[in-house]
């Protein structure tokens, strides 16, 4: 089902498709109400894909207003919730239905390669909707111990209308993390993309109103962090804000609540991942294909990305040799090409922030062990930087591109301190092949997913967010993220015979 395809056909689809250009309110598109645009452009080609409404203030205040009328008059949150579930259940089968199409339109506007478009970020944008399409009608409510006086029943509430604000790294899938769990809920959306990668947020917009979303209950507001960001920050009518993104726009988003209607914030933020690898892992083949993964997958341009490889003085020599043969079937070039595991960063700036760390590597007299190299002021093939001290910015900084700095220690607290010395706690992995320093580095570090013994997020069933300046509020994924799109209610109900009484008389 998920299968690539050839660069050829995906060419061929690139060639036909049609791109969504208009902000999406109350059901329809629409221009900019100021008639103002942005270019969205190919980032491996610098070609200009579409034109874009450039909105703002306006029309976030026009959008906050139809998703509040829509949430107020219960048009969805009051649906049953299996017709919610169908609903959504049906979302998630338009996607499928139009997965290549959506694919090559993730690749064309953000660089990602084509190939794990297609079989990672459409199935799990695809997997995510429908386990939290799944979840809207086994979610039980609670009653509390009141004793036989009282009838005490805590209720879940959906939160009101909610801004979604997503980052460029990977769009469709943070929409669905942010959506899934909100629509489930019977919030109404707001969802402002990244500039960068409007085009799949905007057709799935469509497909959702095909699929019977009613009007007003998911709209898409499409322009600037300034423009769009900042007003939907500081609404009024915003009931709460799902952000991922960087930890800087984070703490704006703090601050916007504190300066309007303390609306709840949800960040998922930044984070400066380590891999710890002990002298008695196991197997190290293993470890090098999955720090690999871990540090390269989409780029580096992701939270989680494994950025800080720490590992033991005794296994490092042959654990970088292994590294560097499992680089060799990572090729760089043309996202479309099913064949390139590496494409082309999401823009010129971050292009150069990138490859300003390789800059860095070089000032610091840093041993290149694999990769440095840059093509076409677009692509940075995957580069491991070996002797890296914790003072280094390579060591502190969140690069979001495909480099992996390396660090030695020689003993269990060294390596422990050495991967909390940061101010982010979003993901860890550890490779050890013993039970007790699986647990004990599980326990001690400061994250908020470990893996032992390969890499990853975990799957939909399991929370995703941050310790410290990676994450605040809550958490992705998970009965957990259905949580924070809703208020907690309690109704207490006096049944004692006094109320009998009184009601009697
Ligand atoms: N944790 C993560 O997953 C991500 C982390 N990052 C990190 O952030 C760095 C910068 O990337 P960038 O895209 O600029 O990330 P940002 O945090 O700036 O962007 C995330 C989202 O916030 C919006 N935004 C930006 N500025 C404001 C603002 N002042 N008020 C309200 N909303 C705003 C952006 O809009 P717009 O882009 O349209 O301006 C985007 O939709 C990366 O190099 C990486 O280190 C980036 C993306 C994801
Ligand atoms: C297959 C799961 C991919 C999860 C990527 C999570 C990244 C989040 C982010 O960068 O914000």
């Amino acid at each position: 089902m998920h299968e690539p395809l050839t660069a050829a056909e995906y060419k061929a689809i690139a060639a036909d498709l049609q791109f969504p250009t208009n902000a999406f309110i109350d059901g329809t598109f629409k221009p900019a109400s100021s008639g103002k645009t942005f270019k969205t452009k190919n980032p491996a080609t610098g070609e200009t894909l579409a034109k874009v409404a450039a909105c703002d203030s306006t029309d976030v205040d026009f959008a906050v207003s139809k998703a509040r009328e829509a949430f107020d008059d219960g048009r969805w949150r009051l649906q049953h919730p299996a017709e919610r579930k169908a609903v959504l259940l049906k979302l998630a089968k338009l996607i499928e239905r139009n997965r290549h199409e959506l694919a090559v339109m993730e690749s064309l506007d953000s660089g990602k390669p084509v190939r794990e478009c297609q079989t990672v970020d459409v199935p799990d944008t695809i997997h995510t909707l429908r386990w939290h399409a799944e979840l809207i009608d086994k979610l039980y409510d609670n009653t509390a111990p009141a004793g036989s006086n009282a009838l005490t029943m805590i209720v879940r509430e959906p939160i009101g209308v909610v801004g979604c604000v997503l980052p460029w790294n990977f769009p469709l899938l943070m929409l669905a993390w942010k959506i899934g769990p909100a629509l489930a809920a019977g919030c109404s959306v707001v969802v402002k993309p990244a500039e960068d990668t409007t085009l799949t947020t905007l057709r799935v917009a469509e497909l959702a109103h095909e699929a019977g979303i009613p009007a007003g209950v998911f709209n898409v507001v499409t322009g600037s962090g300034k423009d769009v960001g900042e007003p939907l920050g500081l609404h009024m009518d915003v009931d709460m804000v799902a952000f991922t993104g960087s930890t800087p726009t984070g703490r704006r988003f703090l601050r916007y609540a504190a300066d309007s209607n303390l609306k709840k914030v949800v960040l998922e933020c930044g984070g400066k991942n380590p891999a710890v690898v002990l002298d008695d892992a196991e197997d190290l083949d293993l470890v090098a294909e999955q720090v690999v993964n871990g540090a390269f997958w989409n780029m580096g341009e992701n939270c989680s990305a494994t950025s800080r490889l720490i590992v033991h003085s005794k296994v490092k020599d042959d654990l970088l040799k292994r590294i560097g043969a499992y680089l060799r079937e990572w090729k760089t070039g043309d996202p479309l090409d099913p064949e390139n595991r590496i494409g082309a960063l999401v823009n010129k700036a971050h292009f150069d922030k990138v490859t300003s760390f390789l800059d860095d590597a070089k000032k610091e007299k840093l041993s290149v062990a694999h990769g440095g190299v840059t093509q076409n002021g677009a692509f940075v093939e995957p580069t491991v930087v070996d002797g890296v001290t914790t003072k280094s910015r390579l060591f502190q900084e969140e690069i979001f591109g495909p480099i992996l700095s390396v660090t030695t220690f020689n003993t269990l607290s060294e390596a422990i301190a050495l991967a909390n010395d940061t101010n982010y706690g979003l993901t860890a992995s550890v490779y050890t092949g013993s039970l007790r320093n699986a647990i004990k580095l599980s326990r001690e570090i400061r994250a908020g997913v470990v893996t032992v013994n390969c890499f990853g997020e975990g799957d939909a069933s399991t929370p995703f967010g941050g310790y410290k300046e990676s994450g605040f509020g809550g958490r992705d994924k998970s009965v957990f993220a259905h949580d924070n799109y809703c208020e907690l209610k309690t109704i207490w109900i006096d049944v004692s015979e006094r109320s009998v009484d009184e009601t009697i008389r």
